[in-house]
């Protein structure tokens, strides 16, 4: 089956195209500055669409000739919320487009735009199937106890407040990945996974299921990550309220504004750990932050699943920062977690063992690969539907 994959962004759309049988990816690319001008990469140089519709246009062409003669089956989308409604991938209907677009203003970053993608795809496209992958399904199995906030109950039941969880497409995959490589059934894999990209979060995985994760009500909560605090006190926002900060000020500074971007002037972390070793002071304790988070996070969660059997890192940073992975191990001592620095060190696109065979634990480096997932998912629901009455 032939899937296109699209990752839609506010100004941006990822797009891959892939063969769910043979795995591999036959063309991918992104379409940038939607609406906003000129810009553009991947297979085809792509310049500024005037909205999601001309962006798909573009893509049209670009995929045109790795396609040939072939034809695409369906459309997977990766819509980041899901609320409390979506625990699988569905098949979209207009009814179901309604439903995340509800869902948009608990993600203003991300579920407009993956409702603008569906849409234009419907319009573009009538007769493919269309299903939606959320960032938040693999969550709908944390216990109460985790993803309530100690709030007054009507904010929960009239507002919808509580922790949803995101990439939980990531979490999963990369579960079963390390799964597999331990030899262990996932069913009986207990771990706590890190995925490190511009966003970041960790997960407790008991039984091969999401029991606590550390993203809460927004993609916001939780870990240091490239332009978001993570967890701060609450009352720093009402104080910046009264001292005159607006909503849209405070989540500008919140999302955009802070991370390793407001600790070190740089959201990347290939370029926030070449200031430190060159010795730049605020790069070192931007990344001292990033790890005492992410290490009182993991002792959180080896807590929270009796025991992990695992620790893994994913993602942009979790997959190729030896220092960042390193800092982190070195806060890991009273678990027993050890790595092996050459281990660490290695580049390979390969799950693999980075700790040495005395650590307490095991420490996985597995890639992730979110579009891939997207696709197997949205197959498999495409394949379940036409043999449905
Ligand atoms: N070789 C590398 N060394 C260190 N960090 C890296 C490396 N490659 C990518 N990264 C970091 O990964 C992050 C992006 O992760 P990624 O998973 O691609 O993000 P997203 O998919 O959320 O946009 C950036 O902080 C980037 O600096
Ligand atoms: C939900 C989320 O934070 O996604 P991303 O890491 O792609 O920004
Ligand atoms: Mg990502």
């Amino acid at each position: 089956m032939l899937v296109l994959v699209i990752n839609s962004g506010s100004s941006s759309l990822k797009y891959q195209v892939r063969d769910v049988e043979a795995g591999s990816v036959l063309t991918e690319g992104l379409v940038e500055k939607i609406g906003m001008g000129t810009g553009g990469e991947g297979d085809g140089q792509i310049e500024g669409p005037r909205d999601h519709a001309e962006a798909l246009e573009q893509v049209d062409a670009a995929i045109h000739a790795a396609l040939g003669d072939r034809a695409l089956d369906a459309v997977g989308h990766r819509v980041v919320h899901g609320g409390e409604r979506f625990a699988e991938p569905v098949l979209v209907n207009n009814e179901i487009t309604r439903a995340i677009e509800r869902l948009n203003p608990l993600a203003p970053l991300h579920n407009p735009a993956n409702v603008l993608g569906i849409r234009a795809i419907s319009k573009k496209w009538p007769q493919l199937p269309q299903v939606a992958v959320f960032d938040t399904a693999f969550h709908r199995t944390l216990p109460e106890h985790a993803w309530r906030y100690a709030v007054p109950d009507e904010l929960y039941t009239n507002h919808g407040i509580r922790r949803y969880g995101f990439h939980g497409t990531s979490h999963e995959y990369v579960a079963h990945r390390a799964a597999a490589l331990l030899d262990v059934p996932v069913e009986e894999f207990d771990a706590v996974i890190a995925h490190l990209g511009n966003g970041a979060s960790v997960t407790a995985i008991r039984g091969g299921q999401s029991i606590d994760t550390s993203m809460g009500f927004t993609p916001l909560e939780g870990l240091v990550m490239g332009t978001r605090s993570g967890d701060l006190d609450p009352s720093i926002l009402v104080f910046l309220g009264r001292a005159g900060w607006s909503p849209e000020d405070l989540d500008s500074m919140l999302n955009r504004q802070s991370g390793l971007k407001g600790l070190a002037g740089n959201n990347d972390m290939r370029s926030v750990v070449e200031a430190a070793e060159a010795g730049d002071a605020k790069a070192a304790m931007a990344l001292a932050v990033a790890s005492y988070r992410l290490a009182k996070y993991i002792g959180g969660y080896h807590v929270a699943v009796g025991g992990a059997k695992a620790l893994v890192f994913t993602a942009g940073i979790g997959e190729n920062s030896h220092q960042f992975r390193t800092l982190v191990a070195q806060r890991l001592g009273a678990l027993g977690v050890e790595l092996d620095a050459g281990l660490n060190r290695e580049r390979s696109k390969e799950p693999r063992v980075i700790s040495t065979p005395t650590s307490a634990l095991p420490v996985l480096v597995v890639p992730t690969d979110e579009e891939r997932a997207i696709a197997e998912a949205t197959a498999a629901v495409v394949a379940q539907a036409s043999v449905a009455p």
